[in-house]
């Protein structure tokens, strides 16, 4: 069966270990996230899915492996030679096991978002997205004398964040609380407009840890169509840690399973969800056959 993950891979994690002392919390993992499809790191807690989160993001410094990243082809022979020399990147592979965060960020285009919401609270709606694309703006000379003097250069910068802005408050319902503070929303607007700032970079692969956590069922079902939207404009591949079933399995196109630091499973998710060893390890259970389990691996259970 062909798969995009094989085929037409956007990352290549080759062999990544993270240690913590005398603690292994990523061991010898080895998978590909393919260009254009969401796919799933999900295992039960402490499994190590947040420590490979921050491995690729530059939050920590892998103790070993490679971490390959491209938005063009990832191409064998050019991660060899690129692994070889003391470079990063070649222009468009990206070696993101020695690039810093602010590095990943602006130049290979990982955006991310975290377990615990990270907005700016006191600011409003519209200015969390607004600094979002505030290298833009600098760039643009919103913090020179050009900024001050409202230059075109700037001006058209300026309004073309405030569209960027306006238009995902608009598309993820929030356009009405745009001057609102962040802090104010409800918890499930919270989450969405994290996720509408990390869309404001553009990024090319959009790594969210645990997006639906904390949302009833009908916040998780809106969430898994803002995600599945964002995959089929094709522009943003996406990476996600989840542990509702119900999204997982309703938007992913390939589903990766760590228990302890390891890689389980690896396939897509109607295989991975009969896949024994998955069941038995991610719900601490050893009876394959278990109902309430095959139920909640399909995404089916009750909340
Ligand atoms: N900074 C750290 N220092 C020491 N140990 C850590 C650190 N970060 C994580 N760990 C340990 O690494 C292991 C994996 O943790 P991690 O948070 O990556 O798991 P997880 O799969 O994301 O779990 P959860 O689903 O609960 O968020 C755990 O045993 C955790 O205690």
């Amino acid at each position: 069966m062909s798969a995009r993950w094989i085929d037409d891979p956007i990352l290549r994690v080759d062999h990544l270990t993270m240690r913590f002392g005398g603690l292994t919390a990523v061991n010898d993992v080895s998978f590909s996230a393919g260009r254009g499809d969401v796919t799933a790191l999900i295992g039960p807690n402490g499994a190590g899915k947040t420590t490979l989160f921050n491995c690729l993001t530059g939050f920590y410094k892998p103790t070993s492996g490679r971490i390959a990243f491209s938005s063009g082809r990832l191409d064998d022979a050019r991660i060899e030679k690129l692994t070889r020399s003391a470079r990063k990147h070649d222009g468009e592979i990206f070696l993101l096991e020695r690039m810093a965060d602010h590095e990943i960020a602006r130049q290979a285009r990982l955006a991310r978002t975290f377990q615990n919401i990270r907005l700016f609270p006191g600011m409003s709606a519209l200015e969390n997205l607004m600094i979002a694309q505030g290298r833009e703006l600098s760039r643009a000379a919103f913090f020179s004398i050009a900024g001050l003097l409202g230059l075109p250069a700037w001006r058209r910068a300026e309004q073309a964040a405030v569209d960027q802005a306006t238009a995902w408050l608009e598309r993820i319902g929030l356009r009405h609380r745009a001057n609102d503070p962040a802090g104010s929303l409800p918890y499930g607007d919270q989450r969405r407009l994290e996720i509408a700032r990390a869309m404001c970079l553009r990024p090319t692969l959009l790594c969210l840890d645990e997006p639906a956590a904390g949302l009833n069922a009908a916040e998780s079902h809106g969430l898994a169509e803002l995600l599945r939207a964002i995959r089929d404009e094709g522009e943003t591949s996406i990476l996600l840690i989840e542990h509702d079933m119900s999204v997982v399995m309703r938007i992913s196109d390939h589903v990766v399973v760590l228990d302890y630091g390891q890689k389980i499973a690896d396939g897509a998710p109607r295989e991975v969800r009969e896949d024994p060893a998955v069941i038995a390890a991610y719900l601490g259970v050893e009876d394959p056959d278990e109902p309430a389990v095959e139920a909640v691996l399909a995404g089916n259970a009750p909340t």
